[in-house]
Parts: C-alpha cells; structure tokens; sequence
C-alpha cells in the first residue's frame, strides 16, 4: 500500500481572470475549488492509474470537511486526523502569470502530532511506501519530517519526498527512493544558479551522492532529467496548452512510485511520470487517465 502524507492540506481556490489591479476590485471569469496539498494530489493521480493508497494528514473545519467529502465522492480510500482549526485555502490566480497565496495552516496540537507518527509503527516494510509531501503548519515542530523519517527508515520502510531546502537536505542520507525538485528548488538547494541543461548534471548527481536512490529535476516546459545510479536521462515533455500547473509535480510524483512500484523499472516510470505532469499542466483539475494514457506515447527518453 503506498501512503501519502499531507501535513498541510488546502482547499485550492483557482481563479482565472485577464488581470489583475491592486488596490481595485478585480471581477473573476472563471474559479475553482479543489482539494489541495501535495499528497493529496499524488493520492488523487494513484487512483487515477488504479494504484492502491490510503491519505494520511490533518484537516480541520469547513474546509476539511470540503476536501473529505470530495475525496469519498471519488472513492478515494482517506485517514485523516482531525483537527480544531479549520484547514488552509490557498488561492491561485491565474491571469497570464501564475501567482500563488499558500496559507500557513491550522495549529496542531502537540498530543495530536505525537499521536499522528503512531500509525506509522504498524506498517509493513515489504509492502508499504510513504510519500512525504509539501510544507507543514508552523504549528508542528521544526524536525517533524525528521521524526516520521527515523520513525519510518528504522523499521526498514521505504519513502519519498518532495519538499524543499533543509527538510530535503536532512531526508537524503536516509535514502529516500525519490526526491523531484525542480530545476530553481535545486539552484536554491546549493545555492547556485544555472544558465544551461548541462550545468543541472553535477547537483542532480549530487542528490544521488548525498543518498537519495532516484531524482528527478523537473524544468516544467522544457522537459525533466532523471538521475539513476546507471546513467542519467533526458525526457521530452508532450506539446499541449498550459491550463493549470498546480499539481503537475504531484503528479509526477504519483507517476513515477504507481509506476515503480509495479514495474522496478525506472525508465518506464520517469515516462509515465512526465505525462501525469503534463497532463495535469493541461487540465483545469488534475489529470485524467485517459489524459494520462494519451500523452505517454508523445515522451520520448534519451540517455545523456
Ligand atoms: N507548460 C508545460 N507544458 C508541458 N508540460 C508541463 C508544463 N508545465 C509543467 N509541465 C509538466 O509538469 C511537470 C512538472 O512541472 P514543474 O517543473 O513546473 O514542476 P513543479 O514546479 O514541481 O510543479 P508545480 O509546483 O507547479 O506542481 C513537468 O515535468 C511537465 O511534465
Ligand atoms: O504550501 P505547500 O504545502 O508547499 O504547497 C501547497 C500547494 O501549493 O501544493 C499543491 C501543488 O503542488 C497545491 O495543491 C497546494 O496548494
């Protein structure tokens, strides 16, 4: 069973609208309310390609009521613990660029968080993955990551995370199965910058070396390279209209571990990966999976 957790789940309230003044009243063209948080959208895309997870994280409120009832209306198979405050909504405004407000979250209790990390102790490292994914409340401690980590690696389980700068840095040497910045969150990671393709290829190399076994760097249009201990590789994104990015690197996520995890073939599953990317940049909620069986074909993989 893969597992994900979202600490910080959101209501995404998407609105599109041909631009934006402030200090004036702006009238909306079109919006969206959508169930939100990183493992939440990888959780979404698994039951898009038939791939058994449960979701983990807290929600709280209106807003958590919101996201469950969605959730259940998909049959998605849910395990959230519940809080006092109400859950995020995080707005994206779509009008030309892609600006995004995410909130800081609900408070969490310290007894609540404690007895969160519990539900880890009973899985079963031969059968279970945990995908770790997005920011936490400011609530939770500092090293929450860190704890559910240890918790998970000592019992031998294995996980993924997509988060970003120190959190990513201290989960590497536990030697998560994937890490998927992209392209500006690695410049940001060792505190660089990059003019070209080739100059991504030593600090990808770098995550492999400081533990991680797969990564992925994602440079949205422009394609993704994924690093593997054989060999490092290039992927061609399919051609199509951008609607709404958020979630694509969700989705990629959910592509590669429901790919990976059936198949042990990561080549097969960077592919896949890419066209749950893209097929959710296309599509104003996250993909579908007949989007998804679409584009597969349009990615082409060269070694580099
Ligand atoms: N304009 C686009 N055209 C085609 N595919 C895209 C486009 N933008 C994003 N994608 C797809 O989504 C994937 C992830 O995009 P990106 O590199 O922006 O990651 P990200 O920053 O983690 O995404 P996000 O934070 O928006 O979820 C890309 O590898 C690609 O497959
Ligand atoms: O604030 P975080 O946790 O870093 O990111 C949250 C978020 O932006 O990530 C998802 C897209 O990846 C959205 O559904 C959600 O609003």
């Amino acid at each position: 069973m893969i597992y994900t957790v979202t600490l910080n789940p959101s209501i995404d309230y998407i609105v599109h609208l041909p631009t934006i003044q402030l200090g004036e009243v702006n009238r909306i063209q079109q919006d969206f309310k959508l169930p939100g948080g990183k493992g939440i959208n990888v959780s979404r895309i698994l039951n898009e390609l038939e791939v058994e997870n449960t979701a983990l994280g807290f929600l709280g409120g209106f807003t958590g009521k919101y996201i469950e009832d969605w959730l259940e209306a998909e049959n998605s198979k849910t395990h959230f613990t519940h809080v006092d405050e109400a859950t995020r909504i995080n707005v994206k405004i779509k009008s030309g660029l892609e600006t995004e407000m995410n909130g800081p979250g609900p408070n969490i209790e310290p007894a609540v968080a404690e007895e969160f990390l519990k539900q880890f102790d009973g899985l079963d490292p031969e059968n279970d993955i945990v995908v770790l994914a997005g920011s936490k409340p400011a609530s939770l401690p500092d090293d929450y990551y860190q704890t559910i980590i240890r918790r998970l690696t000592d019992k031998g389980i294995p996980f993924l995370i997509d988060t970003t700068g120190e959190e990513l840095k201290n989960a590497l040497p536990y030697h998560p199965l994937l890490v998927k910045p992209n392209h500006h969150e690695l410049a940001e990671l060792f505190e660089t910058t990059f003019e070209t393709d080739e100059d991504i290829l030593p600090y990808g190399k770098k995550l492999l070396e400081a533990g991680a076994q797969y990564a992925i760097i994602s440079m949205a249009a422009k394609g993704a390279i994924l690093f593997t201990p054989e060999g490092v590789y290039h992927g061609t994104v399919p051609k199509g209209v951008l609607k709404n990015s958020v979630g694509s690197g969700d989705s990629m996520i959910a592509g590669f571990v429901g790919t990976y995890t059936k198949t042990h073939d990561p080549l097969e599953a960077f592919k896949v990966s890419i066209a749950c990317g893209s097929a959710t940049a296309f599509a104003d909620d996250l993909a579908k999976r007949e989007e998804i069986d679409a584009l597969v074909k349009q990615v082409t993989i060269s070694q580099l």
